[in-house]
């Protein structure tokens, strides 16, 4: 047993080009499913805070949108979350894949961690599970001539490799501290953003490239009904053009329908009760350029 004077406690950000991981990874931390995953890029657009605990310590997750070099209103917004998200955070994870070449974005990204001197810096080769043992150790190699850091770690979040090992080094790199949130808090997430947050999980699955970025979700009211063992979800899934919106309805509603039950079955677990949820799709012309649009959508 650790004395009281070791534990530790702090945040740690994870950084990467889209789909590197880092949100599973986050998951795979918490153990419990905070932050979205898609199998497409960028699709996380807020800092969710995931909260790790162990006797050791106290790891606080901050799930950082990709960067990226911004093209839209949206694009600059998020750019600028994760510079005030880095400021202030004691670890910063920079996430590669060990199935792709470090890239130009890469680079990219590895060279802005100058800008934020106060967080230590630790590289985690991630998908382990997805490439061979020499492919692995070429980019433990490759990793390592990026810059100094405090520790390379490689880790499978799917598979579950090295989750351990990964949790006790970051704690190490935290201040000592007492436990900043209470041990039975995995996220600092509202309900309500969780709840749409799966919503647009379950949207994205299976959708044409293009849209991702058009999608918004609100939820206007979340009713917990005295007469049964149900909670109400009244949800509105916004895209930025009447076209978009047929291909998120389908044939006769089929899309949908597949929407919500996907939905559903995420939200279930999370409130613990049976959910009804009704989804209705607005049009909101080009939210993503519109600063008084995107106020409204939450951003
Ligand atoms: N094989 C394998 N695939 C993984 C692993 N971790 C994540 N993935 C997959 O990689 C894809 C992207 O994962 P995310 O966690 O959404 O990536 P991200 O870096 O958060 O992406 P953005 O939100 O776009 O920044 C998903 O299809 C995951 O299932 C892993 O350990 N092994």
């Amino acid at each position: 047993m650790l004395n009281d004077a070791e534990f530790r406690a702090g945040f740690v950000s994870f950084v990467g080009r889209p789909n590197v991981g880092k949100s599973t990874l986050t998951n795979a931390l918490v153990g419990e499913k905070v932050a979205i995953t898609s199998s497409k890029p960028q699709t996380t657009r807020r800092a969710i805070r995931g909260i790790a605990h162990s006797e050791q310590g106290q790891l606080i997750l901050v799930d950082t949108p990709g960067m990226h070099r911004p093209r839209t209103l949206l694009g600059e917004r998020l750019n600028s979350i994760v510079q005030s998200t880095l400021g202030d955070v004691d670890v910063v994870g920079f996430c590669v894949p060990a199935d792709e070449k470090i890239g130009p974005g890469d680079r990219y990204i590895n060279e802005q961690l100058d800008s934020f001197p106060r967080a230590k810096k630790v590289a985690i080769v991630t998908k382990i599970d997805a490439a061979s043992r020499p492919a692995v150790a070429a980019q433990l190699l490759a990793v390592s001539q990026l810059r100094e850091w405090e520790a390379i770690i490689p880790v499978s979040a799917t598979s579950k490799i090295q989750l351990d090992t990964l949790a006790t080094e970051l704690i190490r790199l935290l201040p000592v501290s007492t436990a900043l949130y209470p041990a039975d808090s995995v996220t600092e997430e509202s309900l309500e953003s969780r709840i749409s947050e799966l919503i647009r999980e379950a949207v994205l699955e299976g959708v044409e490239d293009e849209l991702p970025h058009s999608i918004a979700v609100t939820i206007d009211d979340i009713v917990e009904r005295d007469d049964k063992d149900l909670v109400e979800v009244f949800a509105n899934l916004f895209v930025e053009r009447d076209s978009q919106k047929g291909i998120i309805i389908g044939h006769q509603g089929s899309r949908l329908a597949d929407v919500g039950a996907r939905a559903r079955a995420q939200i279930e677990p999370l409130v613990g009760k049976q959910v009804f949820l009704s989804l209705r799709v607005k049009v909101a012309k080009d939210w993503q350029r519109d600063p008084k649009q995107l106020g409204r959508l939450g951003f």
